[in-house]
């Protein structure tokens, strides 16, 4: 089966058709401030309009509070949150209530034993992604292109459709795929010319290596 693609970050019309065009099953904006690719859930809203019907639109948030919640569910309208802090797995119903969207948490991996997380949110999430544990003192706890040791993920079944993430780019992504045997795989800065800046010619290159993966 092909491999199925979340294009993160998206902050302009031209890089969101490219991920659309090429076939991206989920496109994502960021609403976090201390993010270069943050965007008010107003301007997430407005852009990610085209998006409807084409693509699974996500809202990617750090510890969310239940007003930013509330405005991203009436403005922009998601199909999944992401849930990318510490959230624990009590918070998801609330999150659910609050966003009327799915759920997708992202679980800081460095070791085997980081794979426990796992069990404790297959009953509240749709999807898990599996994420690099930012370098310390990171600002943000994804987005830095920081990657883990794919085979940790070899052989390992999970009760929910996962997504493998961090420090992907069109040159390794078909690798990861091959070693980790991940069903879906998550892009940021790998397919930017800059931090914050997306590159569409790097995110066709991406969904393309993708695809053959
Ligand atoms: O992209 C960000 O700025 C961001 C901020 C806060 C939380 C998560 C963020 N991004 C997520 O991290 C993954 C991995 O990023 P990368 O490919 O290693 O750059 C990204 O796909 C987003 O889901």
């Amino acid at each position: 089966m092909t491999t199925g693609v979340k294009i993160c970050g998206l902050t302009t019309p031209d890089t969101l058709d490219a991920a659309l065009d090429g076939g991206a099953r989920f496109v994502g904006a960021v609403i976090f401030e201390k993010s270069p690719r943050h965007l008010e859930p107003l301007e997430a809203a407005s852009l990610f309009e085209r998006a409807r019907r084409r693509a699974n639109v996500v809202a990617v948030v750090v510890n969310p509070g239940d007003r930013l919640l509330t405005e991203i569910g009436l403005m922009l309208r998601p199909n999944f949150i992401q849930l990318h802090g510490s959230e624990t797995p009590g918070r998801a119903e609330e999150v659910r209530r609050l966003t009327g969207a799915g759920i997708i948490k992202a679980l800081p991996i460095r070791s085997a034993e980081d794979f426990a997380a796992a069990a404790e949110w297959e009953p509240f999430a749709d999807h898990l992604m599996f994420d690099a544990k930012p370098p310390e003192g990171a600002d943000l706890p994804g987005g830095v292109g920081a990657s883990f040791d794919w085979s940790l993920l070899a052989g390992r079944r999970f009760a929910k459709p996962w997504f493998l993430a961090g420090g992907l780019n069109p040159d390794n992504i078909a690798e990861a795929v091959r070693i980790s045997g991940a069903p879906l795989v998550d892009v940021s800065s790998g397919v930017e010319s800059a931090p914050g800046v997306k590159d569409a010619a790097r995110i066709a290159a991406f969904l393309e290596a993708a695809r053959r993966s």
